[in-house]
């Protein structure tokens, strides 16, 4: 059975979102002729042929490249809101949004600028959509420990705006150990630890995630399905893997959605949520990421449920707030 308006209605959580990559090639056209910045496409259409992927590594370098339009207080503030506006239309409650201060920071934009574009946005969105959110600060782990902890440092004054660290970019070659003391020093700041773990890389860098940089969430962890005991282990903590099945089609981490192993990770007692990672590229936003998947593993109203429900209660919300969205998701599955 295909459930498109029941999924549309559902009411969900996203837990893996990098704004970056909300980036739509028409906005990301607006923000260059603002900009006076010169592209290397002529045109929407010409841009989005090359959105096609090997690999992460593909992804990322056009990722990067796109990210470099965005300059202003404004610009972020208009991405941000965007994609607030889409959260709304999905009936997402609540999001948890990754950005990446070094990319942008790179190029000369102060952090200031970055976060408060962002979070005033979030501000908005909150009163204007009913859409809560708070904010992941993601370390790029291509560049060295030292980098991330300068980051670390210019966030401190914007602390009351960020929740959680993150660790994302290149996976392979760059495991979670080269960021132990970053890591350590984020969480006695006060920012709960994440990161990105076994999309491309070993079921080694989930456990080095779990055990070194004490993560509370894991980002993908699909090669955790390559070690029974760690798949023991991620239950045994009560760990949530936030999975996107159109990112791993996207970049050749699944072949098929077919062969998806979402359906399993759940068969197999592991909590798992749906989110759409970097929508503007891999071909849809969260709700599209729900029905294609429903309809290639033929996901069942209570799957469906499970994942909403999932979404809530491995958010970082506080106990009040989950419980809100739970009642509510409660109401509508009952009905
Ligand atoms: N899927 C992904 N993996 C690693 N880094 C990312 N940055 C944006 N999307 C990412
Ligand atoms: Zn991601």
């Amino acid at each position: 059975m295909i459930m498109i308006n029941y999924i549309n209605k559902l009411p969900k959580a996203e837990l893996h979102l990098h704004i970056e990559g909300t980036l739509e090639p028409e906005l990301l056209f607006t923000l260059a002729e603002r900009n006076n910045i010169k592209l290397k496409y002529d045109s929407v259409a010409q841009l989005k042929l090359a959105y096609q992927f090997d690999c992460l590594q593909d992804f990322l370098d056009i990722y990067y490249q796109g990210a470099s339009v965005l300059i202003t207080e404004q610009d972020f503030y208009d991405l941000t809101y965007s994609y607030l506006q889409k959260c709304a239309e999905q009936n997402i409650r609540h999001t948890e949004i990754m950005f990446d201060p070094q990319t942008h920071t790179e190029r000369g934009v102060a952090f200031e600028t970055v976060i408060n574009g962002i979070s005033m946005a979030c501000i908005d969105a909150k009163e204007k959509l009913n859409v809560s959110s708070l904010l992941i600060m993601s370390y790029l782990r291509h560049l060295s420990e030292d980098d991330a902890f300068k980051t670390l440092e210019q966030s401190l004054p914007f602390k009351h705006l960020i929740t959680a660290v993150g660790l994302d970019s290149s996976e392979k070659g760059n495991p979670p150990s080269k960021f132990k003391k970053v890591f350590e020093a984020s969480i006695k700041e006060g920012y709960i630890p994440l990161a990105h773990a076994g999309e491309e890389g070993p079921p080694e860098y989930i456990w080095e995630a779990l055990d070194v940089l004490k993560i509370k969430r894991i980002d993908h962890g699909n090669n955790c399905l390559q070690d029974q005991l760690l798949i023991d282990e991620i239950i045994k903590r009560d760990m949530a893997l936030t999975v996107c099945p159109l990112s791993n089609t996207a970049l050749q981490v699944v072949g098929d959605l077919k062969n998806h192993p979402l359906k399993k990770m759940m068969e197999l007692g592991l909590k798992v949520t749906l989110n759409s990672d970097d929508p503007a590229y891999f071909g849809g936003q969260l709700n599209q990421n729900f029905i294609e998947v429903q309809k290639a593993l033929n996901l069942t109203k209570e799957d469906l449920y499970e994942l909403a429900k999932n979404s809530f209660q491995y958010s970082l919300l506080s106990d009040k707030e989950k419980q809100t969205n739970l009642n509510e998701l409660e109401k509508y599955y009952a009905n």
